[in-house]
């Protein structure tokens, strides 16, 4: 498998609207292409002074002009105070601003400054933040907000990101229609299509197309060729086991898959193929094997191709007990619950509703029959 999948390791870098870059992992180190603050400016409303003619206090000064946030350069006469607001260039030979909260004015034009400020007081300082040419983010950080806020500060519209891995999802099943159709009876929405699309997308992945094929062999080795040819992977849903219609297998068992039992529940029925020179990677129908499939076999690999950081297991103490059957690595789904985990009864491959509440897979071991209350178990944050 992890030859199989490791062509999709190898990725480029593209430039993105900042907006875009949102989610998004950066391909290079950045550095900031202007100082911030670009100017000297004031962090308070208040008055601009120079601190040689305010060394006692009280002092009376004359005000000498107004200066609003996006004004531009103006030169300090000394002994004089310029009213200034918060953002707005500090003048040039002033060294402190004394917030209005600190001062008294009359009607004649003139400001009391109530305490002499330090050289340096409430003024933002030119290239304090960072300096021109000074790393801003390196190569690997997933853009957040924060990121975003000051890749937009230094002015940078776009930025190189790494390239996503382009999935393509298909569900198999004869029973199988969209969302949105009425169902008769024997008919089922497929769910694993849009679990498969949306886990892909959370895991750093673009996903390219989301289709649905019957169980027939000509239909679905169609469809499989449409994926091929956008796709990097491609994850089938449905199709792998032992009944009479099991369209997947039908189709790339002549083309050289391998299909296996793993010794893991859910999730036994595994298959990999390589068609048209792509990885494919098909899991089994059951909506809760599917998800799970895609959790052990192709989150770790998506997120490492995205350049997203490794999802860290977790260990905690299970609430309640539990029993497990031997034999095989079992998948259940669990709650954390304050600093220990909850096992969601039901065992069945089907309960897509009860996944729903879960935040955690507790991966129990093969050779275990059964844990206690307070036994540490792995877990695997979902
Ligand atoms: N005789 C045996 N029968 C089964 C075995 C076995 O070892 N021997 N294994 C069982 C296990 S475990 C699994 S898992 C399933 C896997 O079967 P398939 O991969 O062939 O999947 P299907 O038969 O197509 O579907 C199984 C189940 O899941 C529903 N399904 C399928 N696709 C979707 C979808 N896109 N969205 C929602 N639900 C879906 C489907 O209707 C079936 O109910 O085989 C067991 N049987
Ligand atoms: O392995 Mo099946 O995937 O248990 O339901």
């Amino acid at each position: 498998m992890a030859t199989l999948l490791s062509p999709l390791l190898i990725r480029g870098a593209e430039p993105v609207p900042l907006l875009d870059a949102l989610g998004r992992v950066l391909a290079e180190d950045l550095v900031a292409p202007i100082d911030l603050p670009t100017f000297r400016n004031s962090q308070m409303d208040g008055y601009a002074v120079d601190t040689g003619s305010v060394t006692t206090a009280p002092v009376t000064l004359p005000v000498r002009a107004v200066l609003a946030a996006g004004d531009g350069e103006t030169a300090h006469v000394p002994g004089t105070a310029t009213k200034i607001m918060t953002g707005a260039p500090l003048p040039v030979g002033a060294d402190a601003v004394v917030p209005v909260e600190d001062t008294v004015t009359d009607d004649g034009g003139h400001v009391t400054v109530c305490t002499a400020p330090a050289p340096g007081a409430f003024v933002r300082e030119r290239g304090s933040d960072i300096g021109r040419g000074r790393p801003l983010l390196p190569a690997g950080t997933v853009v957040a907000a924060r990121h975003v806020a000051a890749l937009a500060a230094v002015g940078l519209t776009h930025v190189p990101v790494r390239t996503r891995p382009r999935v393509a999802v298909i569900s198999t099943g004869s029973e199988l229609v969209p969302g949105g159709s009425v169902l008769t009876t024997g008919r089922i929405h497929d769910s694993n299509g849009p679990a498969l699309a949306a886990s892909a997308a959370a895991n750093g992945a673009l996903v390219v197309s989301v289709d649905r094929s019957g169980d027939d062999a000509e239909v679905f080795a169609a469809k499989l060729a449409h994926a091929t040819s956008a796709a990097e992977v491609v994850f089938t849903s449905g199709g792998v086991s032992k009944g009479d219609f099991e369209v997947v297998k039908d189709v790339l068992g002549p083309r050289g898959a391998e299909f296996v039992s793993v010794a893991m529940q859910p999730g036994g029925p595994q298959g990999t193929a390589r068609v048209d020179a792509v990885p494919v990677l098909t899991f089994p129908g059951n909506p809760v094997s599917a998800l799970v499939s895609f959790e052990v076999f192709a989150r770790p690999v998506l997120r490492s191709a995205a350049g997203l950081p490794a999802i860290d297991p977790e260990r905690r103490p299970l609430a309640t007990s539990l029993v497990s059957v031997p034999g095989k690595r079992q998948f259940l789904r669990g709650r954390r619950d304050g600093d220990s985990v909850v096992a969601i009864p039901g065992a069945g491959s089907h309960l897509i509703a009860a996944m729903a509440t879960a935040d955690v897979l507790l991966d129990i071991p093969a050779d275990t029959t059964g844990l206690e209350p307070g036994e540490l178990v792995r877990v695997l944050p979902l």
